[in-house]
C-alpha cells in the first residue's frame, strides 16, 4: 500500500470521513454530541498520550464511524468500544471489518456493567486505558462513574471540553478550582495533553476541546475516614463560591451549630474567613474527618 493510498484508508481522513457519511446516509444527532475527529495528528496524540502496546487493551467510549477506534487498534492489543447509536454498529462493524482485535459492544455507557465488559473484554492483559473523544453532554458523568468505579484502568485519555479539561486540572487559588478538581485529583493526576480548537471536527462544536489524561492513582494523596462524608464536604464548601468556608459550611450543619464552626476550623489550620477554592486536598481531609468526629452534621 503507497502512502497516499494509506491515507485515504484512514477513517479519520476529512475525505473517508465525508465518504462513509454518504455511503451510509448517516446524519448527525447533537443530542448525542456526535463530532467526529477528522484531524490524523490530534487521533496519534491522543492514542499516544496513553501509552499503549500489543500487551495492553484500550476501552473507547463513544466510537463514532471508527476513526479512533482503527488507530487503537493497530497499537494495542485488544479494543472495545461502546456506543449508544444502533444507527452507527453496522458503518462499524463494516468500516472496521479488517481489524479482528476490535470489539463493538452497542450500549449506553452510563448503564453498562463495566467492570464485567473489561473482565469479558481484557483478560489476561497488562493494563488497560480507557481512550476517547467523550460526547460532551456526559463528560463528567462518563468519567466519575469511571473514577467511583474504581475499575482496574492504567489512565484515562480523553477529548473533552477544554473549560472543564482546565476544571479538572486546576490547583486551589484559581476560579477553576472546585468539587471538580478535588474529585479529579483525588483518584489521578491530571496532565492537559493539548488544546484542540473546534475545526478539527465534523459537524463542529461551538467550543474548544482539549485532550486531557488522567493517571490513576494507586491509593488517594490523602487519607480520610470516609470517602463519601469527604465529597459530600468538598460539595458543601463549594455550594456557594462567593461565600466564606464557615458561611457555606453553616448550611451544612445547621445555623443551630454554627458556634462549633470557628474552633473546629481553626483546629484544622484553616481560617474561617478562606473560601472553598483556596483548600487543598489536604485540608479539605482534615476538614471532614473533623466534622465527622465532632458528629457535624447532626
Ligand atoms: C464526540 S463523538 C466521538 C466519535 C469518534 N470517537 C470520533 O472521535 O470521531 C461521541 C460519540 O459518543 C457516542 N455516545 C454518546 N453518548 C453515549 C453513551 N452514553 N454511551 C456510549 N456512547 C455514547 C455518540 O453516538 C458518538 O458516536
Amino acid at each position: 500500500m503507497t502512502e497516499g493510498s494509506k491515507a485515504t484508508a484512514e477513517v479519520g481522513s476529512p475525505k473517508r470521513t465525508k465518504d462513509i457519511i454518504a455511503k451510509y446516509g448517516f446524519t448527525f444527532k447533537k443530542s448525542l454530541g456526535q463530532n467526529f475527529l477528522i484531524d490524523q495528528n490530534i487521533l496519534r496524540k491522543i492514542v499516544g498520550a496513553a501509552n499503549l502496546d500489543k500487551t495492553k487493551g484500550a476501552l473507547e467510549i463513544g466510537p463514532g464511524i471508527g476513526a479512533l477506534t482503527q488507530q487503537l487498534a493497530s497499537e494495542a492489543g485488544r479494543v472495545t468500544a461502546v456506543e449508544i447509536d444502533n444507527r452507527l454498529i453496522p458503518i462499524l462493524r463494516d468500516v472496521l471489518a479488517d481489524t479482528p482485535n476490535v470489539h463493538i459492544e452497542h450500549g449506553d455507557v452510563l448503564k453498562l456493567d463495566l467492570p464485567a465488559l473489561m473482565e469479558r473484554q481484557f483478560a489476561g492483559l497488562g493494563g488497560v486505558s480507557v481512550v476517547a473523544n467523550l460526547p460532551y453532554y456526559v463528560t463528567t458523568p462518563i468519567l466519575m462513574k469511571l473514577l467511583e468505579e474504581k475499575l482496574p484502568l492504567e489512565n484515562i485519555v480523553v477529548m473533552i471540553q477544554k473549560e472543564v479539561a482546565q476544571r479538572m486540572a486546576a490547583k486551589p487559588g484559581g476560579k477553576e478550582y472546585g468539587s471538580l478538581s478535588v474529585a479529579v485529583q483525588y483518584y489521578c493526576e491530571p496532565e492537559l495533553v493539548c488544546i484542540v480548537p473546534h475545526t478539527v471536527f465534523i459537524p463542529q462544536p461551538n467550543v474548544d476541546s482539549a485532550v486531557i489524561k488522567l493517571a490513576l492513582r494507586d491509593k488517594p494523596p490523602v487519607d480520610v475516614e470516609d470517602e463519601a462524608f469527604f465529597f459530600r464536604t468538598v460539595q458543601a464548601c463549594f455550594a456557594q463560591r462567593r461565600k466564606t468556608i464557615a458561611n457555606n459550611l453553616t448550611a451544612f450543619v445547621g445555623k443551630a451549630n454554627r458556634e462549633r464552626l470557628g474552633p473546629l476550623l481553626e483546629s484544622c489550620g484553616i481560617d474561617p474567613s478562606r473560601r472553598g477554592e483556596t483548600l487543598s486536598l489536604a485540608e479539605f481531609a482534615a476538614l471532614s474527618d473533623a466534622l465527622r468526629k465532632a458528629g457535624l452534621p447532626g
